[in-house]
């Protein structure tokens, strides 16, 4: 009997609509690129949004994290600029930009992306972003030309400050990934500038996980008439709110279960050596609150008995731009080991695999917690995470689950060993 066709039923992030169905259609150098890359079935995301950028419609879309969006914006970018062909645009006339917070992030689109842009001959992408001498980047593009661009805001709005050879009259395209991140990083001057610079008859997209008054702003300022994508997970009731309305829909993805675990201060390094030493063959990312939080325990847990063996990797912004590339690269490459990092690595990173999400010290930010955990159980996968919460924090359960975020209670193990002393006598040694 022949199969059935349609995704694997497994998979409850991917619709029964295949790349090839979608209207327009894509074009077959792309069609050819998503073969090759192993996709079939769009995300409902990707089903939604994909007609509407290639019919001319700004979107704003809202989205859980790992749901696809990246593929949602990149294609209609590759088959817009397609359609201006030919003649293939000039070395210097730029037709698209997608616009990201992280430079991290923004590397990781370029990656995504580079597959399909060059199923376009002669059209150039390049990658803008903080860490890198801005002299050289101009020269490079002085040189090679450059037809897409992406990156950070800060270093594309410079670039477009000071590079009168770019022409932006043909511009097609601007993507905003990330959109309510860009504007709490404080780049809504750049943001305003950089539209300002390009030609309002263009198509915009704005992309997030997480919606906030500044988003809904800028989707004013910068899209026109914009068609609204919103697609949710449905949930599993948990805990005592199980029927409440306020969890018809999670902002968090279907296959993720979240832990909550309640413990007095002077007890979770204990609580944490513990967990980690259980989750030995796991893939953990734990997010601390500061720079100095993530050089401590990157000092302190390698040292310890109960953790020899595991690769511990520490990543924050104050590292070297090449230290920070360094470290997630290896963490990427690893099947079990452990991050220890700050939110800047919170947003659309794609790392693969991850098993666990901790958050030794939760965000202040609903926002930020979502898309912290939204680290694993990516594209229909089954991922855990874990708060550690004060007593004092106690509202802060109810807070995420008026907000859509179901969690459910974990018991603090009673005979985890005492590890300030220890964690003391190492700093004492080798200094924080
Ligand atoms: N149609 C598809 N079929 C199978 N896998 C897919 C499909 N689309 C995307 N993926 C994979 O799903 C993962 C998550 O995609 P992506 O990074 O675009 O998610 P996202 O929605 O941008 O997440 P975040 O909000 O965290 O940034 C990636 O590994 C990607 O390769």
């Amino acid at each position: 009997m022949a199969a059935a066709a349609g995704p694997d039923p497994a998979n409850r992030a991917l619709t029964s609509t295949r790349f090839s169905d979608l209207h327009p259609p894509l074009s077959p150098p792309v069609l050819d690129a998503l073969t090759r890359a192993g996709f079939d079935y769009c995300t409902p995301v990707q089903a939604s949004t994909i007609p509407l950028l290639c019919t001319h419609k700004d979107v704003a879309v809202d989205a859980a994290t790992g749901s696809g969006k990246t593929l949602a914006f990149v294609l209609p970018v590759v088959e817009i600029l397609r359609r201006s062909f030919p003649p293939p645009p000039k070395p210097h006339q730029v037709m698209g930009m997608i616009v990201s917070p992280t430079r991290e992030l923004s590397s990781q689109i370029y990656h995504v992306a580079q597959p399909f842009f060059s199923t376009l001959p002669s059209v150039r992408m390049v990658l803008l972003v903080g860490g890198f001498d801005i002299k050289t980047d101009m020269k490079r593009i002085e040189e090679e030309g450059a037809n897409i661009l992406v990156g950070t805001p800060g270093k594309l709005h410079d670039v477009m400050e000071r590079l009168d050879i770019l022409d932006f009259r043909s511009f097609e395209i601007l993507i905003l990934d990330e959109a309510d991140r860009l504007l709490d990083m404080g780049f809504q001057k750049q943001i305003t500038s950089i539209l300002s610079r390009l030609p309002k008859l263009r198509r915009t997209g704005l992309f997030s996980a997480t919606q906030t008054e500044a988003v809904e702003e800028l989707s004013r300022a910068g899209l026109r008439n914009p068609v609204r994508v919103e697609v949710r997970t449905e949930t599993k009731p948990v805990g005592n709110l199980a029927s409440s309305q306020e969890l018809a829909a999670s902002i968090t993805p279907l296959g993720l279960q979240i832990e909550y675990l309640e413990c007095e201060a002077e007890r979770k390094p204990s609580q944490l050596v513990d967990f980690l030493s259980e989750n030995m063959s796991k893939k953990i990312i734990i997010y601390f609150m500061t720079c100095a939080c993530v050089d401590y325990w990157g000092v302190v847990l390698p040292q310890l008995t109960a953790l020899k063996g595991n690769t511990l990797i520490p990543l924050h912004g104050k590292m070297k731009q090449s230290a920070r590339e360094k470290a997630l690269a290896s963490f990427t490459g690893l099947p079990s080991g452990v991050l220890l990092c700050t939110d800047v690595a919170a947003r659309g990173l794609d790392i693969p695999g991850v098993d666990w999400i901790v958050q030794y010290d939760p965000p202040q930010d609903p926002n930020v917690f979502v898309h912290r955990v939204g680290r694993t159980a990516r594209i229909g996968r089954q991922g855990s995470a874990i708060v550690f919460l004060l007593p004092k924090e106690e509202a802060y359960v109810d807070f995420l689950r008026l907000r859509r975020v179901p969690l459910q209670e974990r018991e603090c193990s009673s005979d985890a060993l005492d590890v300030i002393p220890l964690a003391n006598k190492i700093c004492c040694k080798t200094g924080p």
